[in-house]
Parts: C-alpha cells; sequence; structure tokens
C-alpha cells in the first residue's frame, strides 16, 4: 500500500492524510458479514439438493450470488478511506519558477445541448485561476464544430481582459462570472456595476446570435478574425468538416486592459471530421488536444474539465501542485482528482444526482489503497502518465509529441499552427498507439474510469485531495429521463470494460492487488445489478400472490440470517452516507435511486450490450442536455418525480410497482386471515412499496406533464396479468 506520508518543504508540511475513524469497526464487521454471506450460500446450496422447484431456488441463489459480490467490491473500498489536507498558502509563497506551465482542456460537443455561455464561464473561471496567467493556456475542444461557440470564445478573450486583473485585485472567489453576477451576498463597487453591464451585453450578444443560428457579420469586432468564419462552408457539418485551430488570446503580446500582466493563452480546436473515420466521443477529441497542445506549449501539467463544469476555486491549480511537487511520490504520481460536486442539488435531491456513493464513498476508499479513479473532469494529470507506465516511457510517433520536450517556438509561428492542423486531421491515429498504449484510451464510452483504471495497472498512483470549498461545481440531469439516459451511457460504457480482455475482475485483481481489483470491479458489473433486482422484485410476489413461500418462516433460524444480512448492509450503507455529510433522507433517496437505475438504466445497458455484441445494435456518446426547462426545473426543487415523455426504460420498474403492491395488500390479507407465515416475503413487497410511492402517486393522482404516461401504466398492468397467470403455473 502506498504511504503518502507527510512531505515538507522548507520545514513545513505541503499535505497529510488521515484514515476515517470508522475503518476499525467496518473491518470487524466485515468479517462477520462474510461469515453471514457464506451461511446464506450454504442454505442455498442445500436446498437446491434437496428442494422440490430447482428453477426458484437457483433464482434466489444466483441473486444472492450477485448481491454478494457487489458487497464485496462497497467491502473492499471501505477497507481504508482517507481525507487528505493540502496547504496552499505554504506553496504561493515560492518564486514564479516553482509553477509549472499547464494546459487546461475544456470539452463541449453541442451548442445547443450545452449553451455557449456556460463554456464561456467556465473557459473564464479558469483563465482566472490564481496563477501565473501566462502560465495558462487554455485549450478549448469543440466536437459540435460551431461557429456559435467560436464566436462566445472571441467574446470571452475581450472579456477576460477586463474581468482578470478585476478578480486577482479585489481577491474575488467566484470566477465565475454568471455566479459572481447572479450573487446577491455582496455589495457591488462601482467597477463590479460597470463589468456587470460589460458581461450582460457580452451575454446578449452571443445569446442572439445563438438563437439566431448564425455570426453575422456587424457581429465581428475583430477584422484579425473575420477570416474564420469562412471556414463554415455550405459543405460544412458537425460530421464532416477540417479541422479548425484559433489563436483567440497569446501570452506573448495579449496584456490586461490594465496593462501590467500578461494574458493566457486562449486556443479553440475544432478536430477535423469526416463521416468515415472513427472519432470515439470524448477519448478521441482529449486525445487531439494533447497533441495540439503538445505542439504549441507542452506543459507538464494538464487539466481536464467539461465544459458544464467551472473552476470554484482560485487557488486549486496550487493544491495540486503540493502533490505533484512532493518528492516522495511525484515519480509515480499520475493524477490528482478532484471530487466532482453539483451546483443547485435540491434539499432532498430526489434523483440522487449527488452520486455520492461514486463521486465521495467510494473515491476516499480507493484514495486509501492506490488512489481515486479518474472521474472525465476536475481532474490535473502529470503529462507524462499519457505515454507509458513510470518506468517505461513509450515514444509518440512524432518528437514533436514528446512529454519531455520543451516548446519554445512562438504560439502564432506557421510551422506550430500547421503541425498542430496536422495532428487535429482525422486520420492522424491510423497505425499509431493513440488509444491503446498512449493518451486516453479508446474501447468504452467511460472513458475516464478505463483510462485512470489502465493507469493504475501500468502503476501510476493518484491522490484525491477534498478541499471543503468545492474546487469545481458542474451541470446534473434534472429529468428522470436524463438520468436515466445518463446512467445508461455509463452502464453501458462500463460492461465493455467488464467484457474486455483488461476486466478488473481478471486482469485488475492481478495487477492491482485483491481489493483495489474488487473495488475496480464494482462499477464495471452496474448492468448485471438488475438481475437480483428483478429477480427480488417478481419472485418472492408472484408466489406471495400464488399462495406459496419461498423464504424461511418466522420458527425457522434461517430466517435470522436474512434479517441479520439486509439490515447490516442496508445500515452500512447509511453509515457510509451520514458520516460523508449526507441527510437521513438524501440517503433514503438516494437507495431509491440506486432501486430505479437498476431496474431502467443498468437493464436496458445490458440488454443493449448484448445486442451490440450480437451485432445487433450500435450504442453512442449521447450528451445530457444542460439546456434549462423551467416546468422541470421546479418539479425537482419540490421534489417531485417527473416521468417526463414515454419511455420504454418505465415499463419494469412500473411493473414491478404494481405487482408489490398487489402482493402486500394480498399478503396483508392472509396475515390477518392467520393462514400462513409470509413475513420476509411482506417485509420486502412492503419495502418496495414505501419505495414506489412517487409511482402510485402520479398514476393514481397526478394530472401534470411529468407525470407517469398513460402508455407505460396500461403497458405494465398487462404485463403484472401476463406475469400473476404464469406465476401460477410455475409455483402449482
Ligand atoms: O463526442 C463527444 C461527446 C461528449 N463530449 C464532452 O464530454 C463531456 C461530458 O459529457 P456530458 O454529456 O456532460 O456527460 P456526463 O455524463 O455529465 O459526463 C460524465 O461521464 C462522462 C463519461 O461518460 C465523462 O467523460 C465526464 O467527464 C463525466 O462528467 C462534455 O463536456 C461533452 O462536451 C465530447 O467532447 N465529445
Ligand atoms: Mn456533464
Amino acid at each position: 500500500m502506498e504511504s503518502h506520508v507527510k512531505h515538507s518543504v522548507g520545514g513545513s508540511s505541503l499535505h497529510t492524510y488521515h484514515p476515517c475513524r470508522r475503518n476499525v469497526p467496518f473491518r470487524i464487521y466485515a468479517v462477520i458479514h462474510i461469515c453471514g454471506i457464506v451461511a446464506l450460500m450454504y442454505h442455498h446450496v442445500h436446498s437446491l439438493v434437496t428442494a422440490d422447484k430447482p428453477l426458484v431456488t437457483s433464482m434466489l441463489f444466483i441473486a444472492d450470488v450477485v448481491l454478494a459480490l457487489f458487497w464485496a467490491g462497497t467491502a473492499a473500498l471501505r477497507f481504508n478511506p482517507v481525507h487528505r489536507s493540502e496547504y496552499p498558502e505554504k506553496y504561493v509563497a515560492k518564486p514564479v519558477v516553482d509553477f509549472p506551465k499547464l494546459d487546461v482542456f475544456i470539452c463541449t460537443a453541442d451548442p445547443y445541448k450545452e449553451p455557449p455561455m456556460m463554456v464561456v464561464n467556465t473557459a473564464l473561471s479558469v483563465m482566472a485561476y490564481d496563477y501565473p496567467s501566462d502560465k495558462i493556456s487554455v485549450y478549448i475542444s469543440d466536437d459540435g464544430g460551431s461557429s456559435l461557440t467560436l464566436f462566445a470564445l472571441m467574446e470571452a478573450a475581450k472579456f477576460s481582459k477586463h474581468w482578470l486583473p478585476f478578480c486577482k485585485r479585489n481577491n474575488i472567489l467566484d470566477r465565475s462570472p454568471e455566479v459572481y453576477f447572479s450573487s446577491k451576498s455582496h455589495s457591488w463597487s462601482d467597477e463590479a456595476q460597470n463589468l456587470k453591464i460589460m458581461y450582460k451585453d457580452m451575454k446578449n450578444r452571443v445569446e442572439h446570435v445563438v438563437e439566431s443560428g448564425k455570426v453575422e457579420a456587424e457581429f465581428i469586432t475583430c477584422d484579425k478574425s473575420r477570416g474564420v468564419f469562412d471556414l463554415w462552408s455550405d459543405k460544412f457539418t458537425r460530421h464532416d468538416h477540417p479541422s479548425i485551430i484559433q489563436v483567440l488570446q497569446n501570452n506573448e503580446t495579449d496584456m490586461d486592459d490594465t496593462n501590467t500582466f500578461k494574458m493566457p493563452n486562449l486556443i479553440y480546436v475544432s478536430r477535423e471530421k469526416s463521416k468515415v473515420s472513427p472519432h470515439h466521443f470524448k477519448a478521441g477529441a482529449l486525445n487531439t488536444l494533447l497533441r495540439v497542445s503538445a505542439v504549441i506549449t507542452n506543459s507538464p501539467i494538464i487539466l481536464t474539465v467539461d465544459c458544464d463544469v467551472y473552476s470554484n476555486d482560485p487557488v486549486t491549480p496550487v493544491r495540486a501542485l503540493c502533490y505533484f511537487t512532493d518528492p516522495k511520490i511525484k515519480s509515480t504520481l499520475g493524477f490528482v482528482q478532484f471530487p466532482q460536486r453539483f451546483q443547485g442539488l435540491s434539499k432532498n435531491d430526489i434523483y440522487a444526482c449527488e452520486c455520492k456513493r461514486i463521486f465521495v464513498i467510494m473515491m476516499i476508499g480507493f484514495d486509501g489503497l492506490l488512489g481515486p479513479n479518474y472521474h472525465g473532469t476536475g481532474c490535473f494529470f502529470n503529462r507524462r502518465v499519457f505515454f507509458g507506465s513510470p518506468s517505461n516511457l513509450i515514444l509518440p510517433e512524432i518528437d514533436e509529441l514528446r512529454p519531455d520536450r520543451i516548446a519554445d517556438k512562438s504560439v502564432n509561428s506557421q510551422e506550430v499552427l500547421a503541425l498542430a492542423h496536422k495532428v487535429a486531421g482525422c486520420n492522424y491515429e491510423r497505425n499509431t498507439n493513440w488509444g491503446s498504449k498512449i493518451g486516453i484510451r479508446y474501447g468504452s464510452l467511460v472513458e475516464d474510469y478505463y483510462t485512470g483504471y489502465r493507469f493504475h495497472c501500468e502503476g501510476w498512483r493518484s491522490v484525491l485531495p477534498t478541499p471543503k470549498r468545492a474546487a469545481f461545481y458542474g451541470d446534473f440531469p434534472k429529468s428522470l429521463i436524463d438520468v436515466m439516459n445518463q446512467q445508461k451511457r455509463w452502464a453501458f460504457g462500463h460492461l465493455e470494460i467488464a467484457f474486455s480482455k483488461y476486466s478488473p475482475i481478471t486482469y485488475g485483481i492481478k495487477s492491482l492487488g485483491l481489493l483495489m481489483g474488487l473495488g475496480y470491479a464494482q462499477s464495471p458489473f452496474w448492468g448485471l445489478w438488475s438481475i437480483p433486482l428483478i429477480i427480488y422484485g417478481l419472485l418472492p410476489q408472484l408466489s406471495l400472490l400464488c399462495g406459496v413461500s419461498v423464504f424461511p418462516k418466522t420458527s425457522d433460524p434461517w430466517f435470522w440470517l436474512y434479517i441479520f444480512l439486509f439490515f447490516g448492509a442496508y445500515t452500512q450503507d447509511l453509515l457510509d452516507f451520514v458520516f460523508e455529510g449526507g441527510s437521513y433522507r438524501r440517503w433514503w433517496n438516494d437507495q431509491r435511486m440506486w432501486l430505479i437505475r437498476g431496474l431502467t438504466s443498468f437493464l436496458f445497458a445490458l440488454i443493449e450490450f448484448t445486442l451490440k455484441n450480437l451485432n445487433l445494435s450500435t450504442f453512442g456518446f449521447n450528451v445530457t442536455s444542460k439546456a434549462d426547462d423551467e416546468e422541470v426545473n421546479k418539479r425537482y426543487e419540490q421534489d417531485i418525480f417527473d416521468f417526463g415523455s414515454s419511455s420504454y426504460m418505465l415499463l419494469p420498474v412500473t411493473t414491478i410497482a404494481i405487482v408489490n403492491l398487489l402482493a402486500l395488500v394480498w399478503g396483508l390479507y392472509i396475515l390477518f386471515a392467520g393462514r400462513e407465515d409470509f413475513v420476509l416475503e411482506l417485509m420486502l413487497a412492503s419495502f418496495a412499496v414505501v419505495n414506489c410511492l412517487p409511482i402510485y402517486e402520479s398514476i393514481a393522482l397526478r394530472k401534470d406533464d411529468g407525470k407517469l404516461p398513460n402508455m407505460v401504466c396500461f403497458s405494465a398492468g398487462t404485463v403484472t396479468f401476463v406475469l400473476i397467470v404464469s406465476g401460477y403455473f410455475l409455483f402449482k
């Protein structure tokens, strides 16, 4: 295990860490829980041998095996969660030479789903870092190939010359102008007032251009850049166009409006696209930026952010340096990942968009082993990590891309720009190691998880700073259908990892050890989570409706094993959540969303993954919409589920809701008639019914646009009928 012990610079430590206090009790409990699982498996095998209904028994057995494997994954990450602190105030006193050059990559893909003003704010928030400005280069990858986004960024460049000195002089913390100017918590100086007007003007211009769909000549104020818009010819489409690289601001010549410091580089990149070459979605976009930035600036530190994730703390890059410069760990430190956090979550967060288990609980667990995984955004990299293991540098095909080269030519030199265009070409990667041995790795729609995992397997390590003030704030989907689609993409991408030759369960455990391997195996197998959910959501209930019991009776000692395992696992889940600062209500919603996700996104990801492997369908990166819908936002704020447009994905969960309600009613009737002992079945059905309350409410009471569509209710009713009839044949 890595020991990231105290590191001293000038007699003072730059970072420390401490394990969580719950670790030892959790380890002891894990041993007890494992004994419980072993006993349950014995019980299943025993009943399988003696059973008269082998089909039912084996289904329950399969469900429990899957649940046990998932539990093992969480237990591995409960072994040693840690929290870190770093002391950037000690670093900032250092001379300017101790601040390495920093390349920032921002990805955007669609001007309508990702409004250009959002990209502008993200770019401004990182350009304004408390860091030597001329050492920062911001690269924007525009996979939407949109002149609207380019126009917005030109405006951003102009505005930044006023915004940066303002922030630095006044020590502003919110360096996304949108956030700063919408805040009500401070009084406004004249200077701030003027800037606000300037910002509003820019916003109006950009939004007007986006609405009209094209950049009209009168809006272009800079003659130098007029020509570039001619590239958007009639033949230009987002799937088929030449590469466009435009230096919008240059740290050699551009000064801020007070003429005191040099501005950061701001460079727009839209890689060449053609319908016949694979572009590998975001992974391909990042690899293009890796090469383009290597040609132009080749900074040793790289920050990747999504356009919907702005910087919330200007000192963040210095925090990352507290680790990258530590001589004890720097030779193997591949990346420093900041937790994903979200702005504007409602109090109870009904869709569990905070994803606390994924972005906090699992991450601190990983951090106590070999390091957190990469989450696609808010992550600082050592450029070297993209080129082979710490001990074995894999050279790129041309010398200009070597991670150790000093880029000393002018940003605007013809030679540099020509090469930058070349490496952004859509056929450039053919017959190279990009995507397989160097750069971001291809082969999964969750390129982040996959790439971080491969880095760890190569021997790289990572750390997770968890500052109190969030380093980054991101946007999140606010309607159920958006959440389900996002999660389906994740689950699908994860399955691609699970069933590849680098599967964490085989390759991972071999190269990372048991705990890290099991931890990494959890998410890739999300698709399988749907199996126990369907079995536990239907089988005992259908059997109850037929008057047959599948679980042990209260008089049977095995009854208590079920109770112990269920409550044990659930209590631990709750404690994880609450210890990391979550509220009980949010936990309840979070566990409900795990059930819903399992029965919608994960199930359909599993189906589509199977179809894809049978060559029956394909699946792409469906960008989540960040455009605001007032009605949808209102329902989210009021904790009202938005089932929205009719989706086949809602069918299984609605069916299970109806079956469980029927089973509960029937079970209570039997209970009071005193005929049979169905206590476990009844407990399970009541648990499901409580979780499904929003569904019943929607079927019975709601009339608004966000209610469960009639078509889904009707189909679910039909499926329920068919299930009950088939249950009758199965159990009788
Ligand atoms: O062809 C594409 C598709 C997407 N993107 C960008 O990828 C980012 C993430 O897309 P988004 O729709 O916001 O997806 P999320 O589900 O919010 O993203 C999470 O999941 C992704 C993997 O599926 C990771 O890449 C992200 O970093 C992580 O935040 C955005 O900046 C997009 O502009 C591209 O650059 N090119
Ligand atoms: Mn996103």
